[in-house]
């Protein structure tokens, strides 16, 4: 009314313009969802209506941290492929990680990563996540040299002196849960207890030092880079909505700003720092600068990868431990298997890289923690290229039409595939003999294809053998020296939002060293 009232007073062309106005402001979202529904190149693809029409369900879901849960609802309604926004869609079939992740060959296509997913660029040059084709390549080449096997060997030392200084300050904080169990540094976290141990040990390897949490318990930067994965998951968001793209840096508060820029202000002191030391000690930088051919890295890809390396190889392996740690107290009895395992090592010095490989429960209960908690959750998304593709054997356009950004994204989300009784028996359930040599019988079809913790194809993590070391020799220390109880049995903590990753409560224990 007043609206009508107020074109009522304006003379006629104004008042044309100002209708025009109006069907335009009204008009355009009806005509986006008309599209979206009944003319969209995905419009068959099966999902709720309403996720289909616009983009509003999966990003106030995804702002919310409960995105994750929901498309996975969403397949045990729909199926094993969703569409769960107007242009993407999401799989949980085996054959999508080969499909969507698998390399360029002569019959198959590398699809593009998702470069909205990944935030704003920090370093005026992408590093190893967010770069693409032929830089891609060469920076994967030359950053492999830190990650071979003949690399991590040298570097047992280095991961080994960590798990002994966790073991230090876990044998102090349970002496003082003896004593004088009201003191607040008699409380045991282990998320920040495992977040000082691997941060610790990236910033050694990235930069030659370690950032001395163990010693002075300074959690500035661990929160930091959890505030900063916050921020990525919000400008993601916006980013999907291509009025406002443009504009996501100024949109993020000052303060996450402030702290992106120290952040990467520190990567670059510090690889400048270790590059001023001749030095053999097997961090990465020794290993890749001997080792790299005419074309290398460049300085300032230095300063990207190693603010990746501390981003992507930190957090992920700390979730992992603190996801083992907590289902482990809540079954008692894989607790005690694997308390059996590793305590029939003679000492703790016979726990190394070399006889953890070994060990087959050890190696179970890892599998199984990144199945039910797997460390990236929501996984890495790719853009179908732009002429289609063939994916579980169904062709998607990689056009998909004039609105937003005109490309169709798609995903396995681990989380969703890993919890979908579509691939394994007993889905919510922690069963690390599903991972064993032999498996019960009622496991043995679970599709383990599905499967793929550290991701597949040619942006598979470049850490994943060294996680696999830092996981198992952590995990076997603490379990080697300690038996743990959760302070609250009955606290569900697994139940936390997904921003990207995990939002970590933090996981309170009661440690008791073994008597042998
Ligand atoms: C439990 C521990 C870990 C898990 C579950 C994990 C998982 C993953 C996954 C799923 C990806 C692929 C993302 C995509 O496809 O878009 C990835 C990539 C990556 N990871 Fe890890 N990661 C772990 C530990 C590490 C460690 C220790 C490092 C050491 C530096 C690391 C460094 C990286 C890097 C640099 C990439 C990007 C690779 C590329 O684009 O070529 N990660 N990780």
């Amino acid at each position: 009314m007043a609206l009508t009232r107020l074109v009522n007073l304006v003379d006629e062309p104004l008042k044309a313009a100002l209708y025009a106005l109006l069907l335009l402001i009204l008009g355009y979202p009806a005509l986006v969802i008309t599209y979206n529904l009944l003319f969209h190149s995905l419009r068959k693809v099966p999902g709720p209506k309403l996720w289909a029409a616009t983009l509003l369900p999966a990003y106030y879901n995804r702002l919310r941290g409960t995105a994750v849960f929901r498309i996975k609802e969403l397949h045990d309604q729909y199926g094993p492929v969703v569409r769960v926004a107007p242009e993407e869609l999401s799989f949980i079939d085996g054959q999508a990680w080969k499909d969507i992740y698998g390399y360029n060959t002569a019959n198959t296509v590398a699809f593009e990563r998702d470069a909205l997913q990944a935030g704003p660029e920090e370093a005026g040059t992408p590093g190893l996540l967010r770069s693409k084709g032929e830089q891609h390549n060469r920076l994967r080449r030359t950053l492999n040299h830190a990650f071979s096997d003949k690399a991590l060997k040298q570097q047992e030392g280095l991961i080994k002196n960590y798990a002994d200084m966790l073991i230090g300050v876990l044998n102090r904080r349970a002496e003082l849960q003896k004593s004088d169990p009201d003191r607040p540094d008699a409380q045991i976290n282990m998320v920040e207890m495992y977040h000082f141990t691997t941060f610790d040990a990236m910033a050694d390897l990235s930069f030659g030092q370690p950032l001395g949490l163990l010693k002075q318990r300074y959690t500035a930067w661990v929160s930091f880079l959890l505030s900063h994965v916050k921020s990525v998951a919000y400008m993601h968001a916006i980013a999907r909505w291509p009025i406002l793209a443009r504009s996501v840096k100024y949109l993020l508060p000052k303060s996450v700003k402030e702290g992106r820029e120290e952040f990467f202000g520190y990567c670059v002191a510090k690889v400048e720092e270790r590059m001023a030391v001749q030095t053999e000690r097997p961090d990465f930088w020794s290993l890749i600068v001997k080792n790299q051919d005419e074309k290398g890295i460049t300085r300032q890809e230095m300063y990207a990868v190693a603010s990746d390396f501390m981003v992507a190889g930190t957090e992920t392996t700390a979730t992992l431990l603190s996801g083992a740690t907590w289902y482990l107290c809540t079954y008692p009895d894989k607790m005690k298997k694997l308390c059996d395992e590793i305590r029939s090592f003679g000492s703790a010095d016979e726990l190394t890289l070399q006889s953890l490989q070994n060990t087959v429960y050890l190696q179970a209960v890892l599998q199984e923690s990144l199945r039910v908690y797997p460390a990236v959750p929501a996984g890495g998304m790719r853009l179908v290229p732009k002429e289609g593709y063939t994916i579980c054997g169904e062709y998607y356009p990689g056009y998909s039409g004039p609105f937003a950004s005109g490309r169709v994204t798609c995903s396995v989300m681990p989380y969703v595939a890993n919890h979908s009784a579509y691939n394994f028996h007993n889905p919510d359930a922690f069963v690390p003999e599903r991972f064993v040599p032999d498996p019960p019988a009622e496991y043995r079809d679970d599709k383990k294809g599905a499967f793929k913790p550290f991701g597949h194809g040619p942006r598979v993590c470049i850490g994943e053998n060294l996680a696999w070391h830092n996981a198992r020799l952590i995990l076997a220390y603490v379990i080697y020296h300690f038996d743990i109880s959760l302070v609250d049995e009955k606290d569900v903590w697994v139940d936390q939002p997904i921003m990207e990753l995990w939002m970590k409560k933090p996981l309170l224990v009661k440690l008791s060293p073994v008597q042998r």
